[in-house]
């Protein structure tokens, strides 16, 4: 579904060219949730930018369900990032003049897209989120819970081949960051979405298929889930404890 090979991005200050990205492979299956671990600077939002086309990559291939998107033009791009990718931010950017059926349509809309198949699908999606009584009213008339199933449920208006996260439990506590896990759960199980988060967050981490962690630029360890979910945190929290070891 998507692939990364051998990715290198650097960022050029002054005369300087500072190497953010070493030569990144990853792969992330259909219907997989996979989170992207690491200390601050190690590169997860480069990395997640790249993806999502917002920044170019110096070498290296991204490969998103068969199109290898280095070789799209700046409109096939912005094609990619609407029909191909959904996002989840962290404070989940509603727009506050639309109801929360209108940011559910959005990707629909800004697509050019409006048909009663768009309708449908937003009554959908909040059914499945459980979020159809509030579907007319405001972001600011609906609860943090709320606005989070409706960014995720906005997320999968076109039916992405993957929802791209970044820090979507940044700033919850516990019981929060276990509401907005389950909503990612709910659409692996019932759409078989494919989600790919980045995340500091060990106990969100530890609900995912797989962690993939970096250490400056590259890939440190590839984690995989057992049966344990609590087992699979204490192992993620022993790798970090391992790298500060190793940068300390
Ligand atoms: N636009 C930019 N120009 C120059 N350097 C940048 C730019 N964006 C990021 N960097 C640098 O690239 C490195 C990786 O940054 P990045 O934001 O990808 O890390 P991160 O792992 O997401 O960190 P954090 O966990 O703190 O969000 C950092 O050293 C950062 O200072």
């Amino acid at each position: 579904m998507l692939h990364v090979q051998n990715l290198h991005k650097s960022y050029q200050i002054g005369k300087t060219t500072y190497e953010v990205l070493k030569g990144i492979d990853l792969s992330v299956a259909e219907g997989e949730f996979v989170a992207v671990m690491g200390p601050s600077g190690s590169g997860k939002t480069t990395l997640l930018n790249c993806i999502s086309c917002y920044i170019p990559f110096d070498s290296g291939q991204i490969t998103l369900g068969g199109q290898e998107l280095a070789r799209l033009a700046e409109d096939e791009l912005a094609k990619v990032r609407n029909q191909k990718l959904g996002f989840v931010f962290q404070d989940f950017m509603l727009l506050d003049g639309l109801t929360v059926q209108e940011n559910i349509m959005l990707p629909r809309i800004i697509a050019g897209q409006t048909d009663r198949v768009m309708e449908q699908r937003a009554d959908q999606l909040c059914a499945i989120f459980g979020i159809t009584s509030i579907k007319n009213k405001y972001p600011v008339e609906i609860s943090g819970g709320e606005k989070q199933r409706t960014a995720v449920a906005r997320a999968l208006m076109n039916e992405p081949l993957v929802i791209l996260a970044d820090e979507p439990t940044g700033n919850l506590d516990s019981k929060s960051s276990r509401a907005v896990i389950s909503t990612f759960q709910e659409a692996q199980k019932t759409l078989s979405a494919t989600i790919f988060m980045v995340t500091h967050d060990s106990f969100a981490a530890s609900f995912c298929d797989r962690v993939i962690i970096l250490q400056d630029g590259a890939v440190y360890r590839n984690l995989e889930k057992g049966k344990d979910r609590s087992i699979f945190q204490d192992e993620l929290l022993a790798t970090i404890k391992e790298m500060s070891g190793e940068n300390g």
